[in-house]
């Protein structure tokens, strides 16, 4: 094996290695890493591996850092970046609206005591049971993504019922960290052009519909965007279409939804979203806008989800295997691609740490992969790992709490991992492990 020799202090880890870990990450001895007062290796002993970690104060702190941002604004976590019950509890409890995609997601929150008028309810091909949920729980807005889903919604809420919507609006930009994720571009699944004219056709359709009452626009331009300027191109466009609707309408629309997609960095060094910067750029631009056109300043929404959650939670794994083949180590672990698909999906590099003891100080150049049945199943491409790194060892995967466990699938049966929460030395199991028991009682023919 090739080695990188490197000094010492490298044994324990550097405030820039740390910088992508939750604020509460401690190493009282080296390379026992803590997070919310807990060390990981006893979260390891504890459930077993693979095992989700939660740092329940990150991710309030994360709820916080948005409120203060943006005070003027609501903000609705987006709830496909991971979701459980207590999720819910704790972004509702800092203040926060939720913004869902299926009746699964709203049905949980909603079991979780989440206020449904605090719930807006997206999706581009929403079935009818999810519009028949959202419709009987209430939710505050319904935002419409297709021109047929008017019909169906008016229908559903009846001729004396009354519900709340938006439209998602296509506003032509490019932004977002790998091509499946760029949401605002014309080529795409989601939302209505305003460049061909089928927005403001639907608008129009909307504005007839007497139970429905457009409350505004919305836009998301995808996901993992670490600048501010596409945000400040789509204000821009947004204002101009609703300056056009109220000339064309005579109708005055109070919220502007810039949907979610702030960049959080993955391994130290990488760039992140400016949070008070974004903030202050965008809230100039839709001033200066809505003043160029005689508009009253609308009511801003904005949705993050994976910079509340994602560098919240680390994924924990244990080696299974370290062998050495065609030029490469690779450092097997017991997860994998079913719970984390990121790097399958979009090439996604992460910077997982030795925990639970102190490693050798000479660092090898290694492949972390998962124990699933495709070549495609990498955890972490090219990455140093102490040169004694083998089976028995855990490792530690930071940012890992959005887009990992909500994508997570069924491959190989190996079971989903659970996931515990920690604060103020304290671990707390939130979901448990899905079980062969789970598996096989869902198999239910012959
Ligand atoms: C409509 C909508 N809002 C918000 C989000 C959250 O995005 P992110 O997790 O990148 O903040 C998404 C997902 O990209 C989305 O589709
Ligand atoms: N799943 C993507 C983000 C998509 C956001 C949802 N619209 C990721 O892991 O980066």
């Amino acid at each position: 094996m090739t080695t990188v020799h490197e000094p010492a202090v490298l044994a324990t880890a550097s405030a820039e290695v740390l910088s992508v870990w939750p604020a509460s990450t401690a190493e009282p001895r080296p390379g026992d890493l803590t997070v919310g007062g807990v060390a990981l290796a006893e979260i390891a002993g504890r459930f077993d591996t693979p095992v989700y970690v939660l740092d329940e104060s990150e991710v309030r702190r994360r709820c916080q850092n948005y409120r203060d941002a943006f005070p003027e604004a609501e903000i609705h976590y987006a709830a496909k970046a991971f979701l459980c019950r207590a999720m819910a509890h704790w972004v509702e409890e800092e203040g926060l609206g939720l913004d869902v995609c299926s009746a699964g997601e709203l049905e949980l929150a909603v079991a979780a005591g989440f206020p449904p008028d605090k719930i807006v309810l997206h999706g581009n091909a929403k079935t009818p049971h999810d519009l028949k949920k959202a419709l009987s729980y209430g939710v505050g807005r319904i935002v419409i993504d297709s021109p047929s889903e008017i019909a169906r919604i008016a229908a559903a809420v009846g001729p004396d019922g009354h519900q709340k919507v938006m439209v998602r609006v296509v506003p032509g930009i490019s932004a977002g960290g790998h091509e499946k994720i760029r949401t605002g571009t014309e080529d795409q699944k989601f939302g209505l052009s305003i460049s061909d004219g089928y927005a403001q056709h639907a608008i129009a359709r909307i504005l007839d519909q007497p139970q429905l009452e457009l409350t505004g626009l919305h836009c998301h331009l995808g996901s993992q965007i670490t600048d501010v300027k596409p945000y400040l191109s789509a204000v821009r466009r947004m204002v101009g279409l609703m300056a056009r609707l109220r000339e064309q309408h005579g109708v005055v629309l109070e919220e502007l939804d810039l949907g979610g997609g702030h960049g959080v960095a993955y391994r130290p060094g990488e760039q992140t979203m400016d949070l008070t910067r974004l903030a202050r750029k965008v809230r100039a631009e839709l001033t200066e806008a809505c003043a160029a056109a005689g508009l009253t300043v609308p009511r801003l929404i904005i949705e993050p989800g994976r910079a509340i959650a994602g560098p919240a939670g680390i994924a924990l794994y244990r080696v299974v295997s370290v062998k050495h083949t065609g030029g490469h180590t690779f450092v097997a672990v017991d997860g994998g691609m079913s719970d984390n698909p990121r790097p399958a999906l979009y090439g996604v590099r992460y910077a997982p740490r030795l925990v639970g003891r102190r490693g050798s100080t000479t660092l090898a150049p290694v492949t972390v992969v998962g124990r699933h049945c495709e070549a495609g199943d990498v955890v972490a491409a090219d990455v140093q790992l102490p040169d004694d790194v083998g089976a028995g060892d855990l490792i530690a995967v930071p940012v890992a709490g959005a887009y990992h466990l909500s994508m997570a699938s069924g491959y190989n049966l190996v079971g989903r991992p659970p996931v515990a929460a920690v604060r103020d030395g304290r671990a707390r199991l939130l979901v448990r492990r899905e079980s062969l028991e789970d598996i096989r009682s869902r198999d239910v023919g012959l």
